[in-house]
């Protein structure tokens, strides 16, 4: 039961919510069944039929709809007398500022994604409003207070980088099924289908220069190729000559298991074509599918090596078939389910060459697309935790604020660990005065570099305002005049030294950047 405190705190708080997914349609639920009354809710996207497992407050009838104005609407129907303001937006929109911020009296969070993340952390430090983060994944689940100057504030802690693997592991020495799904997706696929400016290690390791340029225009389609002698000759060359040029390593091999060429005649009949019965029937550019041609139904099924050479070999002519225009511009996508199909059948033709066991689409999707399957429940406790959290924060117990973090496996017989929150991390470059330093070769870096890769890429600041003393060298808006949007583009192609040299003399550089919480300090070198 909550006290009178607590029930006069729910009742005249404004609540900022962002995000209407799995946590969001629970915790919007939950807010307006205990008590609150005036809820905005931002989200940007649109109801999809993979939603309807556990985001609950959608039904069939909404696929397409506004997330967040469905969400309103269903929620109202249970409390008709409470204010729920839907904004169908991106929360990085320049509407959403700081004064918009300073508006509600706590943020609460039910994103998925880490840009988003950051943004709403700065946000609410510039506007001094409290923010209740939280996140899910599968059984596991937290939540976390953040208060200016009192708690750490979301980035206080680096997060973990996405897992990566050694170069040589994908494209040489797989030994588990993910680096098959690695190598089909970032270096097959990418290859075959994405941008062929970028740089590709698939042919690393044919070593020999002769070969390799022998080999440079494989990947190429030429024109009027029959499409099935191209893919076959993809798949001889990725599945069978690359891997004997890996084996022709002799020590590559001492200690581990050799893999084996395969090649698609050993596999697959002489012609294809005729057999893929209704290959050319019902299909609608938007929906093209491999297994559909091919007659595959279940997603589940593991598939034998010669299905698997068939779906390449499918998918590879319904891209170019069905989707030519997008060729050169793709990257892999979870939810294209051509380029699932083809990442999948990929994958485990390599897997099969290495002695791997092989996957079914649907476990394959999951790894291609770093999923793991929401637990609506776990949503469900998060959301409940998060109330609870932001009813402490309105009634200011902070000596009672916890975060707690959702376990796969009770520990010490307890499902839910409650931590108390962390004291600010002085050097966050967000959240405290502390400088950042950053040495620069002021004779060869541009403005530009460290614009793009540290204070864009690195710091994820999207609106980044950089002055040197009291003048600005680069700003980015919407309402900057042209002149201006042109010296700041010059500005950008200078190298540090331009304005190290104009302001000091010498290369010892003193450049500050300011954005509303970030300040560096560089010396050069
Ligand atoms: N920048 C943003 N602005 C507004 N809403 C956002 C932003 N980034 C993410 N969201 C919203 O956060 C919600 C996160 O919900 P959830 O994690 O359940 O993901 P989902 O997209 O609904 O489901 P899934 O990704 O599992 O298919 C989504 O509804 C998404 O639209
Ligand atoms: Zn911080």
């Amino acid at each position: 039961m909550a006290s009178q405190e607590q029930l006069s705190a729910i009742k005249g708080a404004k609540v900022l919510m962002v995000g209407a997914g799995g946590i969001g349609c629970e915790l919007l639920k939950t807010l307006a069944l205990s008590g609150f009354q005036d809820i905005h809710i931002i989200d940007m996207d649109t109801i999809e039929v993979s939603n309807l497992n556990r985001q609950f407050l959608f039904r069939q009838s909404h696929v397409g709809q506004s997330k967040a104005k469905v969400a309103r609407d269903a929620v109202l129907r249970v409390r008709p007398n409470i204010s729920i303001t839907p904004y169908h937006a991106n929360v990085k929109e320049s509407r959403f500022n700081v004064d918009f911020f300073k508006e509600f009296d706590v943020v609460l969070n039910g994103l998925d994604n880490l840009d988003a993340r950051r943004h709403v952390n700065r946000l609410c430090l510039a506007a001094d409003v409290p923010l209740v983060e939280s996140g899910t994944t599968g059984f596991l689940g937290q939540v976390t207070v953040h208060l200016k100057g009192k708690t750490e504030c979301y980035e206080c802690q680096p997060k973990p980088a996405p897992k990566t693997y050694p170069v040589c592991t994908i494209t040489s020495t797989p030994s588990k099924f993910v680096h098959c799904i690695v190598w089909a997706k970032d270096l097959l696929f990418a290859k075959l289908f994405g941008d062929k400016n970028l740089e590709n290690d698939l042919n690393v390791h044919s070593n020999d220069a002769a070969n390799s340029s022998e080999h440079s225009d494989v990947f190429e389609y030429r024109k009027d190729e029959d499409i099935e002698e191209y893919g076959r000759r993809i798949y001889d060359h990725v599945f069978g000559h690359n891997i004997e040029v890996a084996l022709s390593n002799e020590e590559t091999w001492k200690n581990r298991n050799k893999p084996r060429p395969i090649y698609s005649k050993d596999v697959l009949p002489e012609k294809l074509s005729e057999q893929n019965g209704n290959m050319e029937k019902g299909c609608v550019t938007d929906d093209v599918s491999a297994m559909a041609s091919l007659g595959l139904k279940n997603p589940q099924d593991v598939w034998s090596l010669g299905e698997n050479s068939r779906v390449f070999l499918e998918a590879l002519r319904l891209f170019f078939l069905k989707r030519e225009k997008e060729i050169g511009n793709l990257t892999f996508d979870k939810d294209d389910q051509l380029a699932v199909e083809f990442v999948t059948a990929a994958a485990n033709i390599r897997a099969s060459s290495f002695g791997i066991p092989l996957h079914s689409l649907f476990e394959a999707k999951g790894i291609a697309g770093n999923i793991v399957h929401a637990v609506a429940t776990t949503n469900a406790i998060i959301a409940g935790l998060i109330v609870i959290e932001a009813i402490k924060v309105l009634i200011k117990d902070s000596n009672n604020y916890r975060m707690t973090y959702c376990l796969e496996h009770p520990s010490r017989k307890m499902l839910l660990m409650p931590v108390e929150p962390y004291e600010p991390n002085k050097s966050c470059y967000v959240c405290s005065e502390t400088p950042l330093s950053l040495e620069v070769n002021t004779h060869r870096s541009k403005l530009r570099d460290f614009v793009e890769k540290i204070v864009k890429a690195k710091l994820g600041m999207n609106f980044p305002l950089i002055m040197q003393g009291a003048s600005i060298l680069y700003e980015v808006g919407e309402d900057l005049e042209e002149d201006m949007v042109a010296i700041y583009a010059a500005n950008l192609e200078k190298v540090f030294f331009f304005y190290t040299s104009a302001q000091k003399k010498c290369d010892d550089c003193d450049l500050f950047l300011f954005t509303g919480l970030i300040r560096a300090a560089f010396s050069s070198y």
